[in-house]
């Protein structure tokens, strides 16, 4: 009995050593994660004003931070893979259609499409983007590093309200107008017949991604709002798991 006991305390006294150096490695990850990525996103929103600063117009705009934007846009599938191993509390659908949706926007629309990249509306997701992730990736920093200051935690759960809105009008504005320049070269299209017997129209999958987001959209944002109640005013929410 008493060494049965002994070797459950022994057991207990691993697991927890494990738990530990798990999340003390997690810790240091995501630390460095986050710095990076705030610092990407700070590199991309000095770019583009000193852009705007230099040429007073936003045409060209995209062009200068293209690579950028690329790079640290696809590496935010990494987060996906966070939610996956639960390394973040954070579901891993509402990640991915985050992620997701902003990946097909930055290759298969404003990257693949040159004669809508200096839309206003390309300029309007891309200020977006880059005024949330600067706040969202110091939050997640400075909360990791307990030293959160309040303006940051206010910023990261009040300006979504107006963000999130305004992101999707330059997101479903773009997609609009890529529409008649997709329908003209018939990109990404599939005709028949030809040897795998499929048929495939981009147009028409657009309009599909478009009309997705009536749907999906709500729910990032209801999500959003229950965080906010949460981090802001302390209320516990029970959210159904994935
Ligand atoms: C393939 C074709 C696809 C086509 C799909 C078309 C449909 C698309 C519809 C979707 C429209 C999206 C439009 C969008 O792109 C527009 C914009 O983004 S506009 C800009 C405004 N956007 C926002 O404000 C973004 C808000 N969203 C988010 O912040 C996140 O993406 C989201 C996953 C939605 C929510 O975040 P989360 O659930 O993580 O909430 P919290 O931030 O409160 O975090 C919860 C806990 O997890 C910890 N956490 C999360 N990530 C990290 C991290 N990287 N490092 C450390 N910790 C992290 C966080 O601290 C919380 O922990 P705790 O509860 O312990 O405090």
């Amino acid at each position: 009995m008493a060494s049965s006991e002994e070797d459950g305390s022994v057991e207990e006294k691993e697991n927890n050593n494990k738990k530990r150096t798990k999340s003390a490695v997690a810790t240091a990850w995501l630390t460095f994660y986050n710095i990076a990525m705030t610092a990407g996103w700070l590199v991309l929103a000095m770019t583009m004003m000193r852009f705007y600063i230099q040429k007073g117009t936003h045409k060209g705009l995209y062009r200068s931070i293209a690579r950028t934007l690329k790079f640290f846009q696809t590496f935010a599938l990494v987060e996906v893979g966070h939610c996956a191993i639960g390394i973040v509390r954070t579901s891993v659908i509402v990640t991915g259609v985050q992620v997701c949706s902003r990946i097909f926007m930055v290759w298969f629309i404003t990257n693949s499409i040159r004669q809508i990249q200096n839309e206003e509306s390309v300029l309007l997701f891309l200020v977006v983007w880059t005024v949330t992730e600067i706040t969202r990736y110091s939050y997640y920093t400075f909360n990791l590093l307990n030293h959160l200051p309040y303006f940051i935690k206010w910023a990261r759960y009040n300006l979504f309200i107006v963000m999130y809105p305004l992101g999707v009008i330059g997101e479903l504005l773009t997609i609009y107008a890529a529409l008649p320049y997709v329908r003209r070269s018939g990109m990404y299209c599939m005709r028949l017949p030809n040897k795998y017997n499929v048929s495939f129209d981009y147009y028409y999958c657009l309009i599909i991604v478009m009309l997705s987001y009536i749907p999906l959209f709500p729910q990032l944002y209801f999500h959003m709002l229950r965080q906010r109640r949460k981090m802001l005013h302390g209320e516990v929410i029970v959210e159904k798991d994935d």
